[in-house]
């Protein structure tokens, strides 16, 4: 419950103004960063500053800020509520956390758990990082995401949750899908780019986010995915794969491929992720 007790603990210093912070933050610092510490277990100065982040978000969301409070100073992070931002990261932003999402961290199985951190990891030391949750329907996949979405989120960071029909969108908080966020073009193939300029909104987001998530991504074809990862390189400037970003793709190989109109099996496969 680590989440919920940091909005817990914002709400007060906002409503309760006689308390002593300090001696407040000192008694339940250990509890708040309970996450935080599971992740980065080696970095008490990451965990105290992925607390403070989240604290920030839920002061500012009651319109506080959290230098007017006695608790440690967050380092100042340039890439946070900036007055300049474009309608698109304005939007990502105020996308609201649901309430039932706070504790799904403290759920994860094992397996989650494992590659709830591991991923972690990689946002937040910024180093690229592509992975594939797969999983047959029902093990937990949407739930792993909806953990990491509401630890990014709930850190003023961008998350951004695509899925490739929009169907799914809906199970996803903030949900779309790829082909809308990403403008992807309808028909795509070893050399198309997306229509994203280098100077639209929407590539100013993607230069932002710090984890980008793509459920059903066997069923987009890989020339698509392939498509966006050219993009990216080109918006990042960054010849990493997918511009250096960390891109979490998932979904079932098991269930439905590509669509391809009348094509052989063979070139439905050819068609699909596992040849990219
Ligand atoms: N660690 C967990 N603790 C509690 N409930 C969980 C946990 N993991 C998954 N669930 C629940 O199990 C059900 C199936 O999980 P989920 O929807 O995440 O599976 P999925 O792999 O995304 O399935 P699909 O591929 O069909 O979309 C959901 O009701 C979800 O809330």
């Amino acid at each position: 419950m680590p989440l919920a007790l940091r909005n817990l603990f914002a709400t007060i210093l906002v409503h309760c103004n006689s308390m002593d912070v300090r001696k407040m933050w000192d008694t339940y610092y250990e509890d708040m960063s309970e996450d935080f510490r599971r992740i980065h277990d080696n970095s008490p100065a990451t965990q105290l500053q992925c607390t403070l982040k989240s604290i920030k978000y839920f002061l500012e969301s009651m319109s506080k800020r959290i230098q007017n409070f006695d608790i440690p100073t967050a380092n100042q992070d340039l890439d946070n509520n900036s007055l300049s931002e474009c309608r698109e990261i304005i939007e990502e932003r105020s996308t609201k956390i649901p309430a039932e999402d706070f504790d799904a961290q403290s759920k994860l199985n094992a397996a989650q758990e494992q590659a709830f951190k591991t991923i972690l990891q990689r946002v937040d030391s910024g180093i690229v990082g592509l992975f594939f949750v797969d999983g047959p329907g029902g093990t937990g996949k949407t739930f792993l995401y909806r953990a990491l979405l509401v630890n990014v989120r709930s850190r003023s960071m961008i998350a951004l949750a695509t899925t490739t029909s929009g169907v799914a969108v809906a199970i996803l908080p903030g949900g779309r899908t790829a082909h809308s966020k990403f403008d992807i073009p309808l028909q795509t193939t070893d050399t198309t780019i997306t229509n994203m300029s280098k100077q639209s909104g929407s590539a100013k987001l993607i230069r932002k986010a710090k984890l980008i998530i793509w459920d059903e991504a066997p069923m987009a074809k890989r020339q698509t995915i392939e498509t966006v990862d050219r993009s990216f390189r080109d918006i990042m400037d960054n010849d990493e794969p997918f511009g250096g970003k960390v891109m979490v793709f998932g979904g079932d190989f098991r269930q439905v491929l590509p669509v391809v109109p009348k094509s052989t099996r063979a070139e439905t496969i050819n068609a699909s992720l596992v040849k990219s």
